[in-house]
């Protein structure tokens, strides 16, 4: 599915939040977003979810206007993993992750086998299978992030939106992750703060700053040393890999620069 936004501006308040920003999300592709605190990326998100409506521009889902689908047809085709997503609900983990099911079901269409299948396997690929009967009140803030995650995969959805949903989650946890979103069969955006998980994850990366995107491309060709340092504000050594990937080491305030060779993949 192809999820696009067209020249879209957003406002609150007066105040300009997104300007102008375009971006075609390709069918199978990982697309990271990545910028500063207050860039705009949970912005665009919502946008991309259709949660919010833009002042000016379009989001089209397979070049049909968003705001023409109703919540459900959306809910089918695109689901959302919110940054600060919580439930105050006295539920267990697996009854969180059956709620991914309700775009699904209707009176001709209840719950069966099939859906129980389904969130069982969603909660094997986070690895939560475990603690499926824990209520969620009892879960630690990783746990429950990976339920979130399972939940969307439970909607089989064919777009994924993430807003840093590496948050919380120890290093393995959100190297397995990213790459349990990689190996899924769909489209998925990813906002993240992360810029090698960025790098070594996403086919393509969008730089956000100021409400624009300012770079739009492979990781190599977007995640230049310049560039990083006009946005972010830091000093970077960029190695670059084979097949547009990179690997971006962090220098210390004050160091020299290093002359960063070209690494070249080894394939076995
Ligand atoms: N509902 C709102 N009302 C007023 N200002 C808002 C609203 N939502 C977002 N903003 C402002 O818009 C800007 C972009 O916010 P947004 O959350 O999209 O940034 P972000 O790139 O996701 O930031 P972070 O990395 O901190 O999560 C920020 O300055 C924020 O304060």
């Amino acid at each position: 599915m192809r999820l696009s936004a067209c020249n879209v501006s957003w406002s609150k308040g007066g105040v300009s939040i997104l300007e102008n920003v375009s971006l075609d999300v390709v069918p199978g592709e990982f697309l990271g977003i990545v910028g500063p605190n207050g860039s705009g990326k949970t912005s665009l998100m919502s946008l991309l979810a259709g949660l919010r409506r833009p002042k000016s521009g379009r989001i089209l889902v397979d070049g049909q206007a968003i705001d023409r689908l109703s919540r459900r047809e959306i809910a089918k085709r695109i689901a959302l993993v919110e940054q600060q997503a919580e439930t105050g609900e006295r539920i267990s983990a697996r009854q969180a992750v059956e709620l991914g099911r309700t775009p699904h079901l209707g009176a001709l269409a209840p719950w069966s086998s099939k859906d129980d299948a389904i969130v069982d396997e969603a909660l094997r690929n986070v690895d939560m299978e475990r603690l499926a009967a824990r209520l969620w009140h009892t879960l630690s803030g990783g746990e429950r992030q990976r339920l979130h995650i399972a939940r969307a995969l439970a909607q089989q959805p064919q777009v994924l939106l993430l807003d840093e949903p590496t948050n919380h989650l120890d290093i393995g946890h959100q190297i397995g992750l990213l790459q349990l979103v990689r190996q899924q069969k769909l489209t998925a955006v990813a906002a993240l703060h992360d810029l090698n998980h960025a790098a070594m994850f996403c086919d393509r990366i969008a730089l956000m700053s100021g409400g624009r995107i300012v770079a739009l491309g492979r990781p190599s060709d977007v995640l230049s040393g310049e560039r990083i340092a006009a946005v972010f504000g830091i000093d970077v050594d960029v190695v670059h890999e084979s097949g547009g990937r990179c690997h971006i080491r962090y220098r210390p305030p004050g160091s020299p620069v290093v002359e960063m060779p070209v690494l070249r993949r080894i394939s076995s």
